[in-house]
């Protein structure tokens, strides 16, 4: 099993997806492999969101897939059925820890304040989903929490877009950010998988290294 870490360091961002046609799982996630973005966070907000895990499962090997947006045990099970290899949530509620432990799955809890911080990092958790990033205080309020918390890293996610990405990836608590602006719904909905290869290749020249 491929740790968090693993899979942080694998890509300088990860697309956070949101399917809501089952045909435009496999042709968008090839347009980010493509464009240089194998870590894929597939939200499980709407109903084909399983289904689609396992579609891009089948056809891109590649992909590195995750489920986001997982709130309870009944998600852990179902994403790891279709296949997710690792999972993400905006909370960390302790049901769904108690699951993630449980079923073993590499997981970034979400965290938006130093205690809870404190609290997944003595969990064990390796990368914490810094949710809603920019709501809950942006750069400087990783800054501050790398103070007294070197240890604990991030994945800023919630308001990351190409223009503030960089300043996020210059903190040492962060390892890479997540964000759904390489895959824009106008985009999907229009079929243009070509824009989205271009918006991920974009990405990547800008926030590699
Ligand atoms: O669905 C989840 O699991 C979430 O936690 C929320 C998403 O990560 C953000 O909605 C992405 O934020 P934007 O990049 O600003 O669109």
């Amino acid at each position: 099993m491929t740790s968090v870490s693993e899979i942080c360091a694998a890509a300088p961002m990860i697309p956070v997806i949101v399917i809501k046609r089952l045909e435009d799982a496999v042709p968008l996630a090839k347009a980010l492999v493509e464009g240089g973005l194998p870590v894929l966070e597939i939200t499980l907000r709407t109903p084909v969101a399983l289904d689609a895990i396992r579609a891009i499962k089948d056809a891109c090997p590649d992909a590195i897939v995750g489920a986001g947006t997982l709130r309870g045990a009944h998600d852990v099970e179902a994403t790891m059925e279709a296949g997710s290899v690792f999972g993400v949530s905006p909370g960390s509620p302790a049901e769904l820890i108690e699951a993630v432990k449980r079923a073993n799955l590499p997981f970034l809890p979400g965290s938006a304040t130093p205690t809870e911080a404190m609290e997944l990092a003595d969990q064990g958790f390796e990368v914490l989903k810094f949710f809603p990033a920019e709501a809950a205080g942006g750069v400087p309020m990783l800054k501050s929490m790398s103070s007294p918390l070197p240890d604990v890293k991030f994945c800023p996610t919630g308001g990351v877009s190409l223009d503030n990405a960089r300043n996020y990836l210059a903190l040492p608590n962060v390892v890479t950010v997540g964000g759904s602006w390489v895959a824009p719904d106008k985009l999907v909905e229009a079929g243009d998988f070509a824009a989205i290869t271009k918006l991920a290749k974009e990405a990547v020249a800008a926030l590699k290294g």
